[in-house]
């Protein structure tokens, strides 16, 4: 379960949001959807401990973190919208590159959890393709699998759909699905309503539910 209570940013004296609290449950998915700049990369980027807040807490599967630091570790796994593969490894070297540097893992152990991740997500033979030899749907799965390989408390999608046809949208959809029923909590910040409406069971419009 993700809990967020009494959320504030302001960049200088800009407010972006404030007394912000929401609550997803553990296997459950929650679209983030609301206006372009009302602030939804801003929260994508504090819980994913990128950007420190100027107040609020949260809580991820019963451990308490503050968001007005600079925290470490990976608890929150975050798929970025251009994916942000890096383009001289291959697929398996792109998910096995944070576990061994930052996890620690041996390489072999790495190799075997890459391995295992590959075959979930159908990119098994992909594994020694280099991120421009992919499609933007393959592209989107090694990113989901090198977050997983991190063993993230959750995981958090920015825009997941942008750029993609509707085949490779689908595919988006069925992968959450399938990390849903694996009981990975999931919150997605999107503009495609028709895609937020597929795939949440839970909507949190900042548009509505945001105070400045
Ligand atoms: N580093 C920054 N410094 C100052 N202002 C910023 C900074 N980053 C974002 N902003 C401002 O904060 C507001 C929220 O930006 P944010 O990117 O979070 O919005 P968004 O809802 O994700 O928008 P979009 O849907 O267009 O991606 C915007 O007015 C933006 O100009």
């Amino acid at each position: 379960m993700l809990e967020i209570k009494d959320l504030q940013k302001k960049y200088t004296d800009h407010l972006i949001f404030k007394n912000l609290a929401l609550t997803i449950p553990t296997g459950k998915i929650m679209a983030i959807v609301g206006p372009s700049g009302i602030g939804k990369t801003t929260f994508l980027k504090i819980i994913a401990g990128l950007l420190p807040a100027d107040q609020g807490t949260m809580e991820l599967n019963g451990e308490r973190l503050d968001l007005t630091g600079n925290r470490k570790g990976a608890q929150v796994g975050v798929i970025f919208q251009d994916f942000n593969l890096f383009p001289q490894y291959t697929v398996q070297e792109n998910i096995t590159l944070a576990p061994i540097n930052v996890l620690k893992d041996s390489k072999s152990a790495a190799n075997k959890k890459a391995e295992e991740l590959l075959k979930e997500l159908g990119l098994f033979d992909q594994a020694s393709q280099y991120p421009n030899q992919l499609s933007g749907g393959q592209k989107q799965r090694v990113a989901i699998a090198r977050a997983l390989a991190m063993q993230p408390g959750m995981l958090a999608y920015d825009e997941p759909t942008s750029g993609l046809d509707a085949a490779s949208t689908q595919q988006v959809v069925h992968v959450m699905q399938q990390m849903k029923s694996q009981g990975v909590t999931q919150l997605v910040v999107t503009h495609d309503l028709p895609f937020a409406e597929a795939v949440a069971d839970l909507t949190f419009d900042f548009g509505k539910e945001v105070q400045r």
